[in-house]
């Protein structure tokens, strides 16, 4: 900390800098931060880092020649996933899951041996977290630990079936439950789990009704699932279960588990259920219950850190996307038309980004992790009044959570401890209705509100492969005998990760990033400050 020296627009390179970089690993990314003003304002090169981890801390002197093996050391830590072998003596068992017939060339079924399948995935495989090299801290996207850049492996744990498992198919209870608001591909995931379950020899299957609260509210019975049941619920969106907010204490969701008799719980959620998997996973192990606890992170928002994507995002951009192209139909086809259309996004703008890049259609999109002013000389106003001057029409995309510093707040909370955000679409309506007004021009406003509907459809082709791929490792996951972990993609490959490095902080736009660069240039939008 020392050697930070705070300017009017960040940080440079110092300690700060990469302290920021390290404990927000990969939630931002660029370390990119006020470079001009860095590159005039070179400071003492930082000598010793705190990198925050959640379980451990390690101070780092990048002086020191082992700095790189210190932070290793620390990350294996941190990714080191949490099994149940960790508080009992269990032997492991030949898994029972295999897609093999097995024949001779005889024709003879059951002679070859399982291990001749190289299907199974070996505990110590991992797949590399990162995989570019950035050569300076100012190249794009930057993502530094050391003020060199140095390149440092971070691997992390591979998912998929392996040899041994930890527990006896025919007497284990499973069950599934789905949390938060809904989100395309639940019933993919709950499908696919079911189908995996069975495919081990598991018999006893039961879904919990409305999230955490079939918990525990009295009247909602578990409902026995099968492959039969679920054949063909991924046919529809919603959640073949039911979902909910809020709801029972951790403490009263493990007596039910523990009265229910469950030894794998599959939880489908964002990262509100995240941190609520990972406190019952906590609370199994403090009771010392042998139970697997296994998260599948679901939310459209695609707001939980370090994997590539969250199941459901890729199919709420493609119906934001149908949202923005009547916007433009709409606005196009006006006198003076302006199209505007608010996206869902709790705390980033990530649908509202990719929406406006795929669709091409938009002219200014205003996310939460970047500020903007509505009047003045640079606002948004102004601006659009050169674009309806120019160019006849206009499409504005808002994400819900962004300029909520502009408005009201209500302090009000949902049931899960979630603000409730003010209307940032009505209010952007009526600011624009009332500018036009004010300077005599005409213009025709659409305000289009898909809400629900973004996140209430069928998952798509890919989000449906992403669902396939990630209920069937968290099966695999819990019978390998990890408990506290969340199936997910980083990469591109299919891995595991302990809950409690993917709920430290929702995952935003790093606005110095590409991504955001490119939707810049796709929308040709100035600074609105
Ligand atoms: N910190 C926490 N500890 C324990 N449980 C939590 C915590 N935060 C949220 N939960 C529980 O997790 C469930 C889902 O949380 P939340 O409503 O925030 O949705 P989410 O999982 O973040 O999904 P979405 O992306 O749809 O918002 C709720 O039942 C809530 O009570
Ligand atoms: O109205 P509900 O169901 O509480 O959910 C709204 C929120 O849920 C999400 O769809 C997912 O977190 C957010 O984008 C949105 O803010
Ligand atoms: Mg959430």
């Amino acid at each position: 900390m020392a050697a930070a020296v705070k300017t009017s627009g960040g940080f440079c390179n110092t300690q700060q800098q990469w302290l920021h970089s390290t404990r927000d690993l990969f939630l931002h990314g660029s370390t990119r931060s006020n470079a001009k003003e860095c590159k005039s304002r070179k400071t003492k090169k930082p000598t010793s880092l705190r990198v925050k981890a959640t379980s451990t801390k390690v101070e780092l002197d990048f002086n020191d020649p082992s700095w790189k093996q210190k932070f290793q050391e620390d990350w294996d830590n941190r990714f080191n996933l949490p099994r149940i072998t960790d508080i009992y003596d269990l032997k492991p068992r030949p898994t029972t899951f295999s897609l093999m017939k097995q024949r001779t060339p005889t024709g003879d079924e059951d002679s070859t041996p399982m291990d001749m399948w190289n299907g199974y995935v070996n505990n110590d495989d991992r797949a590399l977290m990162k995989v570019i090299k950035y050569s300076s801290p100012t190249s794009a996207g930057a993502e530094c630990i050391d003020p060199d850049c140095s390149w440092v492996e971070q691997w992390v744990h591979r998912a998929g079936p392996r040899k041994d498992i930890y527990y006896e198919p025919n007497e284990v209870k499973a069950a599934i439950v789905t949390c938060g608001g809904l989100c395309p591909g639940l019933n993919d995931v709950i499908r696919q789990v079911v189908f995996t379950l069975e495919t081990y020899g598991v018999k006893n299957i039961v879904g919990i009704p409305f999230g955490f609260r079939g918990f525990f509210e009295k009247g909602l019975k578990e409902m026995p699932l099968s492959r039969n049941l679920v054949e063909n619920i991924n046919l529809a969106g919603g959640s073949f279960l039911g979902v909910s907010r809020g709801g029972p204490k951790t403490s009263e969701i493990v007596d039910s588990i523990q009265a229910r008799r469950i030894d794998m719980l599959f939880v489908l959620g964002g990262n509100g259920t995240h941190a609520g998997a990972n406190a019952i996973h906590d609370e199994c192990r403090k009771r010392k219950l042998k139970v697997s606890v296994v998260a599948v992170p679901k939310t459209i928002d695609n707001d939980i850190p370090l994997m590539d994507k969250t199941f459901g995002f890729d199919t709420a951009v493609e119906e934001a996307q149908r949202a923005i192209n009547s916007a433009y139909i709409e606005a196009r086809s006006a006198y003076h038309g302006i199209g505007l259309v608010k996206l869902m996004g709790r705390s980033s703008g990530f649908i509202a980004m990719h929406a406006s890049l795929s669709s091409g259609q938009v002219d200014v999109c205003l996310i939460p992790e970047v500020s903007f002013a509505l009047d003045g000389e640079y606002g948004v106003l102004q601006h659009l009044e050169q674009l309806i001057k120019n160019k006849g029409f206009c499409v504005v995309c808002v994400a819900e959570a962004a300029g909520q510093e502009l408005l009201q707040n209500s302090g009000a909370t949902d049931a899960s401890g979630n603000a409730i955000l003010s209307d940032i679409g009505v209010h952007m309506q009526q600011k624009i209705k009332t500018h036009f007004k004010g300077i005599g021009v005409h213009a025709d406003i659409k305000y289009i509100d898909p809400t629900y509907m973004v996140r209430a459809c069928r998952a798509n082709a890919s989000d449906a492969i992403l669902c396939t791929v990630l209920g069937q490792n968290a099966v695999h996951g819990a019978f390998a005998g990890f408990s506290g972990i969340t199936s997910c993609i980083c990469n591109t490959h299919y891995v595991y990760l302990p809950v409690t490095q993917v709920i430290t902080a929702p995952k935003r736009v790093n606005h110095k990033g590409r991504m955001w660069h490119r939707c810049l240039t796709s929308t040709g939008q100035p600074d609105f400050r």
